[in-house]
């Protein structure tokens, strides 16, 4: 056998079926759940009178929406959620939960957090394992060597119904982090400096295998950090190899692997990394000692610079998309060319997220403020837990002292600030130093300012009140040191056994149950027709909108509080909610955006010229909106990964055409107003008069013979029943290691008294 990438070997033993066009069937061992992305997908199954077809590889939380104030007086949701279209999502989601038998960490339980901190802390994350969620940063627990990746809410439904996803193959790509990180050098900055170096566009359609000393040196923490941003560098997921650290930090997690099955699992994983002599698609090498500390300046992840830098100038960009894009970053951010970065003053802070919440970040941060007060300038500073285990275990180090007695606020774990679903938002215009991984426009509230860096330099900024080099920062970096790159393997112990302590007043939450877990039982209906579940896609003729803008990010095409609804439909006053609209007295009055404008607001076509439409969140919600407004398709150069599949799922068809052509041929005809025809059996775009301005646009076979015919995946895969139970008979064999999953943990039911002293929930 040739030699094979990390990727290559884990695509590999997950291989259900192959279908002739080259599309792929995969097994999925861990599916994770929350709260937005998932309703509309139960709703599907109960529809179909479908089941989850296996409830010990599906975990669900909440996280995106829920206030993260005290709930010191949590009695129950109704009172504690006020904002109405939040707390249907929560309620839906435990009615799912209860209705399908899926566990599920509430409100009220101490390992409730944000999904992809929950995940890893519970050993739910394993090597070799393929992961999905309903949520790009599913890229997080790539740290493990696992095939992690977000998808959309058809995925979430296809999977709950099925365990399985239809894939393609995707790129390799490596990039090295070669030697060792300088001193006070974190993980974050390493992943904002390689972003800004490959840009938000250069993993697409790849997997990103982090490797090279650099990361092998990593914390386990350090190295989710990493991986959690290789979705804002574009591509599919990110990995690492597992080594002894992974093994180590898996070993007595709850839902690890024990005893001989732990030994059975170590001796896969050994064999996962990346064979000598494999071949990557694409290579970048990074010198560490080109990584400073680093932060973003603009609205994408991607415009990130070291700290010593100023911000840019566009009149020094050339490309005539890059520096209207730059102005246009640079307008709403509020920020002059040339202003020194450590000039620059902030409104508030924001220490969480599922990039940096986790208890190094924590204690990096603490040391920092230490025996220090938060700038008087500074309006807020908030601190967030990834879970409450690591809350608690903050607790425990006498870090929320820390932080409470510099002034900063110390909240209950969830997304929080990262994108402003539950009350923690910025102000307009208020800007802020966050740990979180997206500065899109209005991403943590209307007109907000965002800026991407480390925990340190965040919690520095929160003291002075401005952003500041953290090298030159004077504090007792015992406290930190270690943190900063290689990880206090002492303290990280410490963390892990007093997760496992079992909380006074509850049941043991990490007991195992004994015995064998029984072969799940095939629920599915092996016997369902294909049936047709869309409108058939054949030739559509309309107008075409232009659209002159690179990197439209999901957060821009359907801002955060249109998510907060539980159908698909009724989107279409959200789509480009913050451009098509400005506030007036209160009300919503449109703006002379592109779409607002005769003929454009008939559009059914969007012809995009820049790069990477749809890229960052998962959001399917981003398709369902455009689809409400009546466009039908969407022509760009490329396209984010999970929107172009998010889009097939739903009969909108993304096209890709190089940019040259579409500025040739294609804009000349959106500008006038007139039609485009989309022709998609003979894969052509023809103009007004019949005219062919493409002639064979691509688009893979299998979904090309799903839209044409309508066709809806689920039935699809489930006429391959026998081989998903084949799959599933092997894997009882030789990933014996895997079976159980989420079925090892014993809910906490009905009068149990959890952490909070209040009740548990039923569910
Ligand atoms: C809500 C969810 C779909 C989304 C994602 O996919 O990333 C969110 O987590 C985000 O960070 O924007
Ligand atoms: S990126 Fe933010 S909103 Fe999305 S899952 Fe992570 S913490 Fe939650």
């Amino acid at each position: 056998m040739s030699p094979r990438t990390l990727y290559d070997k884990v695509f590999e033993d997950h291989i259900v079926h192959r279908d002739e066009s080259g599309s792929y069937l995969l097994f999925i061992d861990r599916h994770l759940v929350h709260e937005v992305t998932s309703p509309q997908a139960f709703e599907g199954l109960k529809n179909a009178g479908r089941t989850v077809r296996r409830k010990d590889c599906t975990l669900a939380t909440v996280d995106h929406n829920i206030p993260t104030e005290s709930r010191a007086n949590f009695t129950n949701l109704d009172d504690f959620i006020t904002q109405k279209d939040s707390r249907l999502q929560v309620k839906t989601l435990e009615e799912n939960v209860r209705d399908f038998g899926v566990t599920y960490f509430g409100m009220t339980d101490s390992r409730q957090g944000i999904v992809h901190v929950v995940g890893p802390e519970q050993g739910f994350t394993l090597p070799g394992t393929t992961v999905v969620c309903g949520d790009s940063h599913t890229s997080t627990h790539g740290a493990f060597g696992s095939l992690a990746f977000g998808i959309g809410t058809s995925e979430v439904e296809h999977v709950l119904a099925t365990q399985t996803i239809i894939q393609t193959k995707s790129k390799n790509m490596r990039i090295t982090i070669e030697g060792d990180l300088l001193p006070g050098i974190t993980s974050k900055d390493l992943i904002l400096h390689v972003i800004g170096v490959i840009g938000t566009a250069g993993g697409t359609g790849s997997v990103i295998e982090f490797a090279g000393r650099a990361i092998a040196n990593l914390s386990m923490e350090a190295r989710m950090s990493i991986c959690n941003m290789a979705i804002e560098a574009g591509a599919r997921a990110g990995m690492i190899a597992p080594d002894q650290k992974t093994f180590d930090y898996i070993a007595g997690r709850p839902l690890a692997p024990k005893g001989a099955e732990f030994a059975k699992a170590v001796a896969y994983w050994k064999t996962l990394p990346t064979d000598e002599g494999a071949t990557f698609d694409e290579e970048v090498v990074i010198k560490s000692s080109d990584i400073i500390p680093t932060i973003t300046w603009g609205t994408s992840p991607q415009d990130a610079l070291p700290i010593t830098a100023r911000v840019p100038n566009p009149a020094d960009v050339g490309d005539k998309i890059k520096k209207s894009g730059m102005e246009r970053a640079l307008h709403y951010m509020g920020l002059i060319p040339g202003t020194k970065f450590t000039d620059i003053s902030i409104d508030k802070v924001f220490i969480g997220s599922c990039t940096n919440s986790r208890i190094e970040d924590l204690r990096a941060a603490a040391a920092v403020v230490k025996g220090k007060k938060k700038a008087d300038t500074v309006k807020h500073a908030l601190v967030v837990p990834g879970s409450g285990l690591i809350k608690l275990q903050a607790e425990k180090e006498g870090l929320d002292k820390i932080f409470i007695a510099a002034g900063f606020d110390w909240r209950e774990a969830g997304c929080s600030m990262c994108l402003g679903m539950n009350p923690d938002i910025l102000d307009p215009q208020e800007r802020c130093a966050s740990t979180s991984n997206r500065n899109f426009e209005g991403r943590q509230g209307a007109n907000s300012r965002t800026h991407l860096m480390s925990p340190q330099m965040a919690a520095a900024a929160g003291i002075v009140g401005h952003f500041t080099d953290i090298r030159d920062w004077e504090y007792d970096t015992s406290d930190v040191a270690a943190i900063a790159v290689g990880g206090d393997e002492e303290l990280e112990r410490a963390a892990m056994e007093a997760e496992k302590v079992p909380l006074e007043g509850e049941i043991d939450i990490n007991e195992q149950e004994g015995g064998e877990v029984a072969a799940t039982p095939a629920t599915a209906d092996v016997s369902a027709p294909a049936v047709a579940g869309l409108a058939p896609f054949l030739t559509l003729t309309g107008i075409a909108a232009p659209l002159d803008k690179a990197n439209i990010d999901t957060d821009a095409i359907i801002p955060k509080q249109f998510l907060k609804t539980i159908k698909r439909t009724g989107l279409s006053s959200g789509l480009f909610y913050e451009w098509r609209f400005t506030q007036k007295d209160g009300k919503d009055v449109a703006t002379d955006f592109v779409l607002n404008v005769a003929p454009y607001n008939k559009a059914e076509v969007l012809l995009v010229t820049g790069d990477n439409f749809g890229c960052g969140s998962s959001r399917e919600h981003a398709p369902w909106a455009l689809q409400d407004f009546g466009i039908k398709s969407i022509i760009a150069p490329s396209f984010g990964d999970i929107f172009y599949n998010n889009s097939f799922k739903n009969g909108l068809l993304p096209i890709r055409i190089p940019q040259e052509v579409i500025l040739s041929k294609l804009y000349p005809v959106a500008q006038a107003g007139k039609p485009l025809t989309i022709d998609l059996p003979n894969q052509q775009i023809r103009g007004p008069d019949g005219e062919v301005l493409v002639d064979n646009f691509d688009v893979e076979p299998f979904r090309k013979h799903c839209l044409v015919n309508g066709l809806d995946d689920i039935s699809l895969t489930l006429q391959k029943e026998e081989h998903i139970q084949k799959y599933e008979a092997t894997r009882r064999e030789k990933f014996s290691f895997l079976e159980g999953g989420s079925d090892l943990i014993k809910p906490i039911r009905g009068t149990k008294r959890s952490l909070y002293g209040v009740k548990a929930q039923e569910w």
